[in-house]
This record gives C-alpha cells, sequence and structure tokens, in this order.
C-alpha cells in the first residue's frame, strides 16, 4: 500500500436543489448516487447547474432543498473544512510565493501533522505526479501542465476520501490536456479515490469517466457509463451533445437518432436514403461528409479512409444506409 492511498466514500444527492435568485433553478432536485472509487462526470453546457452541484457537495453553496451525503454522513449542513475533500480548478490557486513542496504540504500543515510524516507524504504525492526534483521550484518556475499536477498533489496528498475537480484541465492545450487526462486517471485509480469532475466537454468525459451524468438546465438528462450515454442516449438533448448525430423520425413519426460512423455509404439505388454529398471533412483515418438527401434534409456519415484521400468527392451521388439495432428511439 502506498502511503497515500484513501479509502474511497459514496456521494449521494438527494434531491438536491439550489436557486440564486429565488425565482429560477440553477439545481433542480438533481439525485445523484456516486459510487466508492468512482470517476465521475457532470456534463453539459455552460450554465447548466454543473459548477453549482459541485460547490454544493464541496460545501460552498448552501443547498436550498435535499440532502447530500457522503458515506453514510449527512453534510449537508457541514462548512467546507470539515467536510474532507480534495478540490482541484482550472485555475491552480497555488500560493505563487511558496515552493513546490511548500504548496503540497499546506493541507497536511493545516492539520497538525507533524514534520516527519509531512516530509515523507509530500515526497510520495510529488513523485505520483512524475515532480520529483521540483520541490524548491517556484509556481511560476513551472509549466500549466505541471502546476496544475502539483494542484492535484497538494489535493490528494490529505488522503481525501472524495476529490472534487472543476474543469481541472481547462487551461492547457489540447496534446498536453490529452496527456493530463490520461495522467489523471492513472492517478485517481491508484489513489482509489471518488473523483467528480466537471467538464463541459464531451469526448473528455467520454475518454475518462466510469459514469457520467448529463445536466441541461439545471436537471439531470441521463446517468450512463460513456458507451451507454453515446450508443443509447435517452433524450434529443443527450444525443445532440454528445458528438454528431442524425436525427431523424420513423414511419411513426417517433425521434430516431443514427450516429454518423453508423451510416453504411453505397450506391443509390437499395438504400434507405439517398442523397449528393455537399462536403468532405478529412479527419485523418475517417472522412465527415455532409449529405443533402433526395427531401433536402441534411444527413452525417464517416467513413474510414482508404489511402491519402476521402473516398467520396463533393458532388457524388451516394446511398446512405444503417442497420436498424443502430437507430436508437428517443424519449423526448
Ligand atoms: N454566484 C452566482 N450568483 C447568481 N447566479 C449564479 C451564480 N453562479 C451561477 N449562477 C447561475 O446559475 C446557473 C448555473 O451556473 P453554473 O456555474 O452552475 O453552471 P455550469 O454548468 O457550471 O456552467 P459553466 O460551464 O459555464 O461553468 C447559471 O444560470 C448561472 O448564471
Amino acid at each position: 500500500m502506498s502511503a497515500i492511498t484513501t479509502s474511497p466514500a459514496s456521494i449521494r444527492l438527494d434531491a438536491v436543489s439550489k436557486s440564486y435568485d429565488g425565482q429560477s433553478l440553477a439545481v433542480d432536485a438533481v439525485t445523484l448516487d456516486i459510487q466508492p472509487g468512482e470517476f465521475f462526470s457532470l456534463l453539459g453546457p455552460s450554465g447548466c447547474g454543473k459548477t453549482t452541484t459541485l460547490r454544493m457537495i464541496a460545501g460552498f453553496e448552501t443547498v436550498d432543498a435535499g440532502r447530500i451525503l457522503v458515506g453514510d454522513r449527512d453534510v449537508t449542513d457541514v462548512p467546507v473544512h470539515k467536510r474532507d475533500m480534495g478540490m482541484v480548478f482550472q485555475s491552480y490557486a497555488l500560493f505563487p510565493h511558496r515552493t513546490v513542496a511548500e504548496n503540497v504540504a499546506f493541507g497536511l500543515r493545516m492539520r497538525g501533522i507533524d514534520k516527519a510524516e509531512i516530509a515523507e507524504r509530500v515526497k510520495a504525492a510529488l513523485a505520483l505526479v512524475a515532480l520529483t526534483g521540483y520541490e524548491d521550484r517556484k509556481p511560476g518556475q513551472l509549466s500549466g501542465g505541471q502546476q496544475q499536477r502539483v494542484a492535484l498533489a497538494r489535493a490528494t496528498v490529505i488522503k481525501p476520501p472524495v476529490l472534487l475537480c472543476d474543469e481541472p484541465l481547462g487551461a492547457l492545450d489540447r496534446k498536453l490536456r490529452q496527456q493530463m487526462q490520461f495522467e489523471l486517471k492513472q492517478l485517481q485509480k491508484e489513489l482509489g479515490v471518488t473523483l467528480v469532475f466537471v467538464t463541459h466537454d464531451q469526448e473528455e468525459a467520454l475518454a475518462m469517466s466510469d459514469r457520467i451524468a448529463v445536466m441541461n438546465a439545471g436537471r439531470i438528462e441521463q446517468v450512463g457509463t460513456p458507451g451507454e450515454i453515446y450508443e443509447r442516449p435517452r433524450t434529443r438533448f443527450v444525443a445532440d451533445f454528445i458528438g454528431e448525430i442524425n436525427l431523424m423520425e420513423d414511419a411513426g413519426g417517433k425521434a430516431l437518432a443514427v450516429r454518423p460512423e453508423k451510416i453504411v455509404l453505397g450506391a443509390a439505388s437499395g438504400a434507405q436514403v439517398s442523397g449528393r454529398v455537399e462536403s468532405a471533412n478529412f479527419l485523418g483515418g475517417q472522412t465527415l461528409y455532409r449529405i443533402i438527401t433526395a427531401d433536402g434534409r441534411q444527413m452525417l456519415a464517416k467513413e474510414t479512409n482508404v489511402g491519402e484521400r476521402p473516398v467520396r468527392a463533393v458532388g457524388d451521388e451516394v446511398g446512405l444506409s444503417w442497420s436498424p439495432a443502430d437507430a436508437v428511439h428517443l424519449e423526448a
């Protein structure tokens, strides 16, 4: 066992609501059951209530209605510093005049832990985020990714049963962000901590999470594994928010969704739908085609490339087919 392994806690939100203005609900009766050790993401567009939900779990915001439980402890009215949660934000919020080691040691000092143990735990926490040797630097002497790793070490060194992260990788460029996604996921598994992660980036949520709650206008639209959310969206909102999708109606007028990569392109005759290629976006391994159907609708299809260029050209007549099993009926 490493010196910084934690015992993860479950988190339960029971019909939690919050209004800032006494009229509209920023968070509307949200109920969630997050399992111990789970990587759980709150995903949704700007203003949907993700941050407010996270801040209520942390204790930075009061709850207007409902209860929050960590394990079997009701923390609804417990102040922030007594909830024992680690937190990481987009802005790293490191102390600029303190060294890396001092930044990481901060939470341990506040808890009155003795010097020898602090030294040992800081060392282990920095090793875990691959920053051994950086102890004496100031945050200003580190890259963005390194600063975020210090913030992670600082949040996890206190061995919290719960780690809350609000867009922690939002300030990083794409490449570094992908690397840090991998590292954060790895770190979470090594620590065994329950992690609640706020993001508006659907790719990030799909890549990292055990489960995702998709939020819309203060409410939970759907909770599921990345595979369920992507392959079986329940509502039009979820289907549309996660990746690209073709929204149609079946013969009975019910809403139907098909992912672009589930569409097979071929000869126009005999296909479910036929159309003309309007644009072809080369994505590397695949091309995304925008196709205008005979009745004037736009559809998207993704096809694997063979060689250096897209298989189809703008203006080509194509047939679009898909398996009924790949067409998802939407509830709303
Ligand atoms: N301190 C505040 N005072 C008043 N209204 C607020 C406050 N914080 C958030 N809101 C409002 O509450 C709603 C939810 O905001 P919240 O920050 O939780 O959304 P979010 O999903 O995290 O968005 P983003 O991705 O942009 O951070 C929004 O309508 C927002 O304008």
